[in-house]
């Protein structure tokens, strides 16, 4: 897939391709954050004195970063969300113009607050042993990062999902759209023989990912992250969430004017 050749982009195949590879970098960066407990701490509003800043260490670190980030264009690409969109500098080199793929409201879809919301909430206590770790405030934040770009990524994916689909059945979700009917066009976007084999696949990448190759299977190997864990959180939270940005992408597709239609 590459953002420079529309064609590419809009292909359902390549996307779930995509998909597939960031279930790689999801469940490493879930077996990364399980190292470190769950520290309630970095996610405490105002609990440490920051100078000229309201909000948690997660969020001051996340900021930091994603204003760094920004001047090197990151959110340029048409595939990359900031958590914090109204709060991050220009960049200053040159802009690269991508070509548009998704409709000229994208940006205004944005899950991450409710992404982080329900990382915070749901998804770390299934990661993490319960508890405060004082020493390793600042490398459980950056696994915090990792791991909330990385399914902020794969969310907001729906979009190229959604418009892919647009494409292939304008007539049908053209109708859809207009009679406003949600549960119409949650229906039409489900694959439930995709959703399945997700789950199926992933149950085996968490426990090939998260053991030692080397011990033998009479050795008890105990997974890093419980597989089953990682399928719960992709059933939960993750697809209903690309599911979510695939609807609120559609819903607005009729208010655009563009050649692609
Ligand atoms: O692959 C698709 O068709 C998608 O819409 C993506 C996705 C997913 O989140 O992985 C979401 C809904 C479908 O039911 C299947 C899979």
């Amino acid at each position: 897939m590459d953002f420079m050749k529309p064609e590419t982009v809009l292909n359902l195949a390549n996307i779930r391709e995509s998909l597939v590879r960031m279930e790689d970098t999801i469940i490493f960066n879930f077996i990364e954050r399980s190292q470190f407990y769950s520290s309630p701490s970095v996610y405490e509003p105002n609990k440490f004195p920051i100078p000229n800043f309201n909000g948690s260490f997660l969020d001051w670190l996340l900021l930091s970063h994603e204003k760094i980030h920004s001047q090197v264009r990151r959110y340029e690409a048409p595939d990359e969300t900031p958590f914090f969109p109204d709060h991050l500098p220009e960049t200053f080199l040159p802009s690269l113009n991508y070509p548009p793929v998704l409709a000229s409201y994208t940006d205004e879809i944005n899950a991450n607050d409710e992404i982080k919301q329900i990382y915070i909430s749901e998804i770390i206590p299934g990661l993490s042993t319960h508890g405060e770790q004082p020493e390793n405030l600042g490398s459980t934040a950056m696994a915090d990062i990792e791991v909330l770009q990385s399914l902020s990524r794969r969310i907001h994916f729906g979009k190229f999902v959604a418009e892919a689909k647009f494409q292939n059945e304008k007539e049908r979700f053209t109708k859809l759209i207009k009679e406003k009917d949600v549960h119409g066009i949650e229906d039409a976007i489900t694959n439930a023989a995709v959703e399945e084999k997700i789950l199926e696949r992933l149950l085996e990448k968490g426990k090939a990912y998260g053991t030692d190759p080397s011990l033998k299977f009479s050795q008890h190997i105990q997974s890093k992250v419980k597989p089953e864990t990682i399928v719960k959180i992709y059933k939960d939270y993750v697809i209903p969430l690309t599911k979510k940005v695939e609807v609120d992408y559609l819903l607005k597709r009729l208010e655009v004017e563009d050649d692609k239609n």
